[in-house]
């Protein structure tokens, strides 16, 4: 692998000569694309600021995704402590990592490549965002895309000379069949392709993004490829602190390097944010964009009230639904089993081909059975037995407590476990990003806001109930998969499983985050008040300032967030080109 060539050495020696046009600020899943897709432009010069390096060997491949989770290649966020939420969680706050290296979060997600449904795009049209329809979208899709599944490849929906693998998972997993047969039994479809147009309501294997096995980011896919060219400067390990801004309009950025040294670089046309989330948001507020009152309190002069840092919209999942798989077989049987599946699965890496074991299938459920659009993502995970001890998973994937990764570390010691996974798509209440302190160095507070309406808890209910209902049918018992009843630490003591009253205690114990937090820097209407950036993601009353990542999402589209953060890349780019008479 040859990563991009480090500029930071030159950015830092004062003796560089070169006029950048833009700078874009995060070399993650959108920023990575504006970059490369920016410097197709040969007479522009492109300056991407990143505050991590390269990514770890170990995010290649796919089954190791979560290796980079609490390490120097995540920024390690935490949302503040709620009243009803993250009892079963480390310190009772609920994790949301982000990644600090080359390709930002697409060097370390799960890979799954979902776009999210026409009626999605068309809410965001809807809300405001002229031009953002599901019509208009789609071809941005196609434009990234090189999708190598020719069985299922159809031109209207696919596209096979963009930069961005995207190939099927594949499993060796014999649940997999067992699963699909109970989603049958629920009235699910197999939709066979998860980004069909008309998709809503079904199940399939997911596609993902990775390239003969490994996993192709946005760093591979679009950065590598074009870090050769003479316009293109990728500078490693340098924070942006603040966005310069005269006069209304930025005009470059300042930043700090490892050392600790301070420095700023102006740049003649634009300064793009891509910088993800929770740092887009941090980095407009430290510049005085934000709500005026907050910016007085953190003792920021104020340049533009706008409602930055609000409607911080995510997915949460509930991870207390897990099933043993044949527990009163013989110990021995049960590992020798599970070590030849895990086997099986290895064997398809050097093979080339994409797995990550059972988790690649996904079913998407309408749970009131009523409106035709899923609200509920089930996802499933499998461990195999006696292997999530070692890699501490359960603390490191999803943050819980020593008390409770302890009772499932234990389970897993009898038997594989597999946990279905409900994750809700109605978001009724948004939470908000909000300054600590004036310190650009300070992590932001995160108020995560999550299930604090009754309807998103109902919702989650009805989904925990669905997934309970579907692993009691026959397939899933005749293959010995059964529920077990997870104790938890603060519950009533006639709390008794599969009771509405110990779903909701669950919930409060282990409904968490599934990492697609967007929304903090929302686009829509100029004229709309809740609007920072306007449908060609310029910050509305800054010029020469645009933010282009999750960020700018108006409405969290209903599946997982990274493909729709692409396409927003893709787009954006365009939007910039078209503006420029490029
Ligand atoms: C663990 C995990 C698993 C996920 N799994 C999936 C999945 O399977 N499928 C899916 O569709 N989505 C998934 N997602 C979500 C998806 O990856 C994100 O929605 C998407 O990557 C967001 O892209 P972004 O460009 O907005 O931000 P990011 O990709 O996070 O990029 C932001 C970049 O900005 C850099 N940065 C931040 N602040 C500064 C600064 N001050 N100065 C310089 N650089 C800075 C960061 O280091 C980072 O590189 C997952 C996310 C995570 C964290």
């Amino acid at each position: 692998i040859k990563y991009p060539n480090d500029f930071t050495p030159t950015l830092l020696s004062g003796e560089c000569k070169i006029k950048f046009d833009f700078i874009v600020v995060g070399a993650g899943s959108a920023g990575a694309i504006i970059a490369a897709r920016l410097s197709e432009i040969a007479d522009w010069n492109i300056l991407l600021l990143e505050a991590g390096g390269d990514p770890p060997e170990s995010s290649e491949i796919p089954l190791k995704w979560s290796l980079a989770l609490n390490t120097e290649y995540d920024w390690k966020f935490l949302t503040e402590q709620e009243d009803n939420l993250f009892k079963g969680l480390d310190g009772e706050k609920c994790h949301v990592p982000r990644g600090c290296m080359l390709g930002g979060s697409s060097s370390m997600n799960v890979m799954l490549q979902i776009r999210g449904t026409k009626y999605d795009f068309d809410e965001w049209e809807k809300s405001g965002c002229a031009g953002w329809g599901f019509d208009s979208v789609l071809p941005y899709f196609i434009k990234s895309e090189n999708f190598t599944d020719m069985t299922r490849y159809d031109p209207k929906i696919h596209g096979n000379c963009g930069p961005l693998t995207v190939s099927p998972f594949v499993s060796p997993d014999p649940a997999i069949q067992t699963i699909s047969q109970a989603a049958d039994l629920m009235g699910l479809t197999n939709v066979k392709d998860l980004n069909k147009i008309e998709r809503s309501i079904g199940y399939a294997m997911s596609d993902s993004t990775t390239r003969d096995g490994l996993r192709c980011s946005t760093l591979k896919a679009f950065l590598m490829p074009n870090s050769g060219r003479p316009n293109l400067f990728v500078a490693k390990y340098i924070r942006v602190t603040r966005i310069l801004i005269e006069n209304k309009s930025a005009v470059g950025v300042e930043f700090v390097s490892t050392s600790g040294e301070f420095k700023t670089v102006n740049c003649t046309l634009e300064v793009i944010l891509s910088a993800g989330v929770v740092m887009s948001p941090q980095l407009l507020m430290i510049s005085g964009i934000g709500p005026a009152d907050h910016l007085k309190e953190m003792g920021v002069d104020v340049v533009a009230d706008l409602p930055v840092g609000k409607n911080y919209q995510d997915h949460v999942a509930y991870f207390g639904l897990v099933l043993s798989d044949g527990k009163n077989r013989p110990i021995e049987d049960i590992a020798a089993e599970s070590q030849k599946l895990r086997k099986e699965t290895f064997d398809l890496i050097p093979k080339g081909i994409s797995t990550m074991g059972l988790t690649g299938l996904l079913s998407f459920v309408d749970s009131k059975r009523a409106s035709g659009n899923p609200d509920i993502e089930i996802m499933k995970i499998r461990y195999s037995c006696n292997t999530t001890q070692q890699m501490n998973t359960f603390k490191n994937m999803f943050g819980f407590s020593d008390e409770m990764a302890k009772v499932y570390n234990e389970l897993n010691t009898h038997s594989d476990i597999l946990l279905m996974i409900p994750i809700s798509n109605i978001i009724t209440k948004t939470g908000h990003v909000l300054l600590r302190s004036k310190d650009p160095l300070a992590s932001p507070k995160i108020i995560a806001n999550y299930l604090s309406d009754q309807e998103e808890i109902d919702t989650m209910v009805r989904g925990i109930e669905f997934v309970v209902e579907m692993c009691k049918t026959k397939p899933m018992t005749d293959a010995g998969y059964a529920f077990e009843e997870i104790p938890f630490p603060n519950c009533e003591t006639n709390c008794k499983w599969g009771t509405k009253d110990y779903w909701k205690c669950g919930i409060k114990n282990l409904a968490t985050s599934i990492f697609h937090s967007v929304g903090t820097n929302k686009m829509g209407a100029i004229d709309d008040k809740t609007s920072v950036v306007d449908p060609c993601l310029k910050v509305i009353g800054i010029e020469k300032l645009r933010v282009i990542d999750c960020s700018a999402m108006p409405l969290l589209v209903t599946c997982n967030t990274n493909a729709a953060t692409m396409m927003m890349a893709e787009k954006g780019a365009d939007i910039i080109k078209t503006q420029y008479g490029k």
